[in-house]
């Protein structure tokens, strides 16, 4: 097996920043470095020339994704420094064409870009038969969010006569997998740019491009994908990735001895009646988090300690109360997170009004049945059932992201300086 190309996408916007995890990233062996689109629609060609300052030596690819004026595109990259520039391969054959005929003239490579291609297999032998020179497997960063996986993309393609990239949320892992089925680059960029040690990544990830080995995953159900995803990343991080949204307001009192991840169970109930959330503990899976609304009233409790104590037999994963819970002292001795707004010593009568897993609004949000929540000491979000496995996989970059940029500030750095904040208000 000829030794894989090792190839670190700079996906970031700010220079300053790039540069330095350049340094670091070509320190533990990667050998390409990719000017990423967003860096080059953050920065232009300027990130170009710089990095090809930096680095006299190395090769540089502009992520350009072009999909028109292809042969300009390419001049202004070569220019600048690049010696490989991407194009869409979903572009059309005039741009491909006037692309190869730009990278002839500043002696560049061509690489297609296959992300969103209909159908990956002959579209690939078309664009190595007009002379494209790379064909890049990759399955863009919001596809990956929906689950979409570059390896199967890349089994799609078959034997081509131009050498295959890989990307789209590759580790170390599945950067060996990806060098095991005969990919000549391997493209890496989240795994390598967020990692706190961006040289031991990089270094990891060669040391598995140089040593793969072949290993079948097991299959995990969805959900356990999901809660698996949901169990590295804390309730920030997921409103984060649902830009902001998803926070439920007012849960006051909060008894969290552990993360709380899960599926709702809804439950409306009026005026303090603790029938129905009673009754919905035994319509619990194992794990399910039971999403109570009291009608606003914070002056009466439907829910307390034997309710807890009865929940925790059953496996509930955690209780959520818009409205008071009572028997607090017992309730914080358990090993069950409860959230609530309020605290009371009295409870209604269990007359059975209300409804178990209908739509409910919890603190500002609405609720259906197998919604997925996640609770922690800063709060309670909830995550929409259909896009929980793509928000999930979002929270984690979310977190991943967050690591390097702890590093950077403890390093001295600002997050002020770092998010370079004034130079991004709004205008
Ligand atoms: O081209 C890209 C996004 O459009 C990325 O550079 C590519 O997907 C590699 O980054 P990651 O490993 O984070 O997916």
């Amino acid at each position: 097996m000829v030794r894989p190309v090792l190839q670190v996408a700079l996906d970031l916007t700010e220079l300053s920043r790039a540069e330095k995890i350049a340094e670091e990233a070509v320190a533990g062996g990667a050998d390409w470095i990719e000017i990423g689109t967003p860096l080059i629609k953050s920065e232009g060609m300027e990130s170009v020339r710089r990095l090809r300052s930096i680095f006299p030596n190395k090769t540089l690819v502009a992520d350009l994704k072009t999909s028109d004026t292809g042969a300009l595109e390419v001049e202004m990259a070569a220019k600048a420094g690049a010696n490989v520039v991407c194009v869409l391969a979903a572009a059309d054959n005039a741009v491909i064409s006037d692309a190869l005929r730009g990278a002839a003239l500043y002696g560049v490579e061509i690489m297609a870009d296959m992300m969103n291609v209909k159908d990956p297999s002959a579209r690939a032998e078309e664009l190595a038969g007009l002379g494209v020179q790379i064909i890049n497997a990759h399955v863009g960063i919001d596809q990956q969010m929906e689950g979409k996986d570059p390896l199967d993309l890349l089994d799609t393609l078959g034997k081509l006569p131009v050498k295959i990239a890989v990307a789209g949320g590759l580790n170390a892992k599945t950067a060996a997998a990806a060098a095991a089925r005969g990919a000549d680059i391997v493209i890496v960029g989240g795994t390598i740019i967020k990692a706190a040690e961006v040289q031991a990544a990089t270094a990891a990830i060669r040391t598995a491009l140089d040593n793969p080995n072949i290993e079948v995953a097991e299959k995990k159900s969805l959900d356990d994908q999901i809660r698996e995803l949901l169990m590295t990343v804390s309730a920030p991080n997921v409103t984060d990735a649902l830009y902001r949204k998803g926070a439920m307001a007012g849960l006051a009192e909060r008894h969290v001895p552990h993360k709380m991840i899960g599926k709702a169970v809804t439950v409306q109930t009026f005026g303090g009646d603790w029938s129905k959330p009673v009754q919905a503990i035994d319509f619990c899976e194992r794990g399910d988090i039971l999403v109570i609304n009291n009608d606003g009233k914070t002056d009466i409790a439907p829910w307390g300690e034997l309710a807890t104590r009865s929940a925790i037999n059953r496996g509930v994963g955690g209780i959520v109360i818009d409205g008071a819970a009572r028997d607090w002292d017992d309730i914080v001795t358990l090993d069950i997170p409860v959230f609530a707004t309020a605290v009371q010593p009295n409870a209604g009568e269990p007359k059975g009004f209300g409804e178990i897993n209908a739509e409910i609004t919890c603190c500002g949000q609405t609720v259906r049945a197998g919604d997925w929540l996640i609770g922690d000491q800063s709060g309670v979000v909830v995550i929409p059932r259909e896009r929980a496995y793509e928000v999930a996989r979002r929270a984690v970059e979310v977190f991943k992201n967050e690591v390097r940029v702890r590093e950077e500030i403890r390093r001295g750095g600002t997050l002020g300086s770092l998010a370079q904040l004034l130079r991004w208000e709004k205008k």
